[in-house]
């Protein structure tokens, strides 16, 4: 082979990867390439050790069902995922029910829509984000509402995300993010004139430790709104396929243990919250949040060629490949999940602070 065929196979072998690893980027929004993926806040060449270490907290359960080792447990999960979540699916970590017609981008824009329009939030009025992510729903709700939001997480990786999100989107004046654990919330008593948390108190290892904290923050008459991932009347425990399925989401998404529907209003009222409103935004005739996940799979096998090629080559963290394949079989869990009706990641509830 001539030195020009030799240039010109390896400049077209070197597009083409650029092609595929860049431009043919996953997801609908591109706001992070596959080449910038990271262990979050966690150095690159520990990210495989604490990808082993989220593995050990399923090993000793007992632990995670102690409150004071949650909130490290969800922070290395976040690490390990938030790259991926923003490459793979965008700036809303969580699901919506899908829309004929729209698209995912919008679908999901109308569900945190509708989460503000509940809890009746208007210019100036001071809303709480709690477990905001890197703050795709506060940008929405922020605009379309026009109210100041404050959002709290845990990781201190979409803290610094979200706010270069919030400037880039020109709504750093009207959103602002804290990095702090939800089930100590470093705000003042009776401070806000509203909340909502988006599947994120799913995290909590106790609901009423906090709903209690947003009970305590919020303004008395003040609303506040959730959409909790639950397991639903349709969940049999002595069911050993629905068990698998649960125990896949659970270990898939840093879950301290599922709740039934049946609790969430319970425990609600437990902390002092009157219930406007509850309802499974999931069922019929919303049409499948699961949808997007399915649709995905031609996508997922081509990340998973990319990260692999990434993690060969030095640019992704070793550990990265992991993560990849067990956000990979949570996929196929959290589509089981909600194709069988056991599972809703959208049980809605809307309360109010007495006045
Ligand atoms: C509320 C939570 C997160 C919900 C979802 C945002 C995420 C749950 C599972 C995630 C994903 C699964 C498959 C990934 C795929 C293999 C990869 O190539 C691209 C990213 C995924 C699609 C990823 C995206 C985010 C999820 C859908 C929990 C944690 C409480
Ligand atoms: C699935 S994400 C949802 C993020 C956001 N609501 C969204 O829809 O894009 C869950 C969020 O809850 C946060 N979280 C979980 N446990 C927390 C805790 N104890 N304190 C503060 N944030 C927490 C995570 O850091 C993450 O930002």
């Amino acid at each position: 082979m001539d030195t020009l065929s030799l240039f010109c196979t390896g400049a077209l072998l070197a597009g083409g990867l650029y092609w595929f690893v860049c431009i043919l980027g996953p997801a609908e929004q591109k706001g992070k390439r596959a080449t910038d993926l990271s262990g979050g806040s966690i150095s690159s060449e520990k990210v495989r050790d604490n990808y082993n270490k989220y593995w050990t907290f399923f090993r000793r359960p007992k632990e995670i069902e102690t409150a004071d080792k949650v909130p490290d447990f969800v922070d290395t999960f976040y690490n390990l995922v938030t790259d991926i979540y923003e490459w793979g699916w965008g700036q809303s970590f969580h699901f919506a029910p899908s829309i004929p017609g729209k698209s995912h981008r919008d679908a999901t824009r109308l569900h945190e829509e509708m989460a503000v329009d509940l809890i009746q939030a208007k210019p100036g009025h001071k809303i709480l984000d709690v477990g905001c992510g890197v703050g795709g729903p506060m940008r929405a709700i922020a605009a379309h509402s026009r109210a100041n939001v404050v959002g709290i997480t845990i990781n201190d990786y979409q803290v610094n995300r979200a706010r270069l999100h919030n400037k880039k989107a020109g709504l750093d004046s009207l959103c602002e993010v804290v990095c702090g654990n939800f089930l100590q919330m470093p705000f003042e008593d009776n401070s806000f004139d509203g909340a909502y948390s988006i599947e994120a108190t799913c995290h909590a290892p106790k609901l009423e430790d906090v709903y209690g904290e947003i009970f305590r923050v919020l303004k008395p008459g003040a609303l506040y709104v959730s959409y909790e991932w639950v397991t639903t009347d349709k969940y049999n425990s002595e069911d050993a396929g629905h068990v698998a399925v649960i125990q896949g989401i659970e270990r898939g998404d840093a879950l301290p243990g599922l709740r039934s529907y049946s609790d969430i209003a319970e425990t609600a009222k437990k902390v002092g919250f009157e219930v406007v409103k509850e309802k499974d935004l999931a069922k019929p005739p919303a049409h499948p949040w699961w949808s997007r996940l399915k649709m995905g799979r031609v996508a997922y096998w081509r990340n998973h060629i990319v990260v692999t090629i990434l993690a060969a080559l030095g640019i992704a963290p070793k550990g990265t490949v992991d993560v990849h394949e067990m956000l990979f079989h949570t996929a196929d869990h959290l589509t089981k999940g909600g194709e069988s009706g056991i599972f809703s990641p959208m049980h809605m509830i809307l309360c109010r602070k007495p006045n």
